[in-house]
């Protein structure tokens, strides 16, 4: 497991293109077969990524966690952004399919990630808090999530956003989890930006057609950076940073966060005529 450190704001506005990436851009974890997952120190937050083909795929536990099996002291978020699959917490099946989402709680000792069907295979983003309580482990499909359509084509940014862990959705101790599906012919996501120094936030961008990016933005608003990501791509937000990006076609993206409240609303909004 990569471990990522926290870089202070001053650190961030001095950063040339590749140091940005290194530390805030999440690069192959998914690949076929394998597991991978990068432990940020924002919020002690784990963003991984999960292909099982034939064989089912263990979540492993790491020395870094001093742990005896990964979610002793913590829960995780999953949702599945390929083919249909199962993911098995601890003997109990749960059968999801794209974009569904399972969370599984604090003390569960076993999960599996499987694929139905090898040569379509399933794909999980994995995100982990550490949890100081059981909630139950439960499954959520995107029809579950309560959609909420935001923006507008004048704007390019109109959108869906699903909300699956959440204070009125899948209950956590700190996880806040869903995702956002851009209309075709939108391309903005989260503009207006916003930044919530209570929560960090991780994107992973999904659904990007071959040879298209998106323009990530990140850092404070008055000093903004950007980030090309390619699809299956996450990016790691500090609190004091906005996340907001502009694709070169539409596309979908994954966020999630863990921090001091699980508030989706808490977001303290920046007017566009103040971005830097
Ligand atoms: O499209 C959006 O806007 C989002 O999805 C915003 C994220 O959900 C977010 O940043 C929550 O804090
Ligand atoms: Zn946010």
């Amino acid at each position: 497991m990569q471990i990522r450190f926290e870089s202070s704001r001053r650190e961030v506005s001095q950063m040339d293109t590749q140091a940005l990436r290194d530390n805030f851009l999440v690069k192959d974890i998914f690949r076929n077969g394998e597991i991978h997952f990068v432990y940020s120190h924002y919020d002690r937050v784990i963003i991984g990524g999960a292909i099982p083909l034939a064989t089912p795929l263990a979540i492993p536990v790491f020395d870094a966690l001093k742990a005896s099996y990964f979610l002793e002291r913590r829960e995780i978020g999953i949702i599945n952004i390929g083919g249909e699959g199962e993911v098995i917490a601890d003997g109990e099946h749960f059968a999801i399919s794209k974009l569904g989402c399972v969370y599984v709680g604090k003390g569960t000792k076993e999960v599996l990630l499987t694929s139905k069907n090898p040569a379509e295979p399933a794909a999980y983003y994995l995100l982990s808090s550490p949890a100081h309580q059981t909630y139950p482990t439960r499954l959520f499909t995107k029809e579950d999530a309560t959609p909420a359509t935001v923006g507008s084509m004048e704007t390019s940014n109109h959108r869906t956003i699903y909300k699956y862990i959440h204070m009125d959705g899948i209950q956590s101790c700190q996880l806040v989890m869903g995702l956002t599906v851009l209309q075709t012919g939108s391309v903005w996501n989260t503009m207006p930006s916003h930044v919530h120094d209570r929560r960090m936030e991780a994107y992973c961008y999904f659904d990007v057609p071959d040879n298209q990016r998106v323009l990530h933005l990140m850092g404070e608003p008055s000093e903004t950076r950007h980030l090309w990501v390619g699809n299956r791509q996450a990016v790691i937000s500090p609190p004091w940073s906005i996340h907001s990006g502009c694709g070169t076609s539409n596309y979908s993206f994954i966020w999630g966060m863990a921090g001091e409240n699980k508030d989706y609303t808490d977001m303290d909004p920046v007017l566009i005529g103040d971005l830097r």
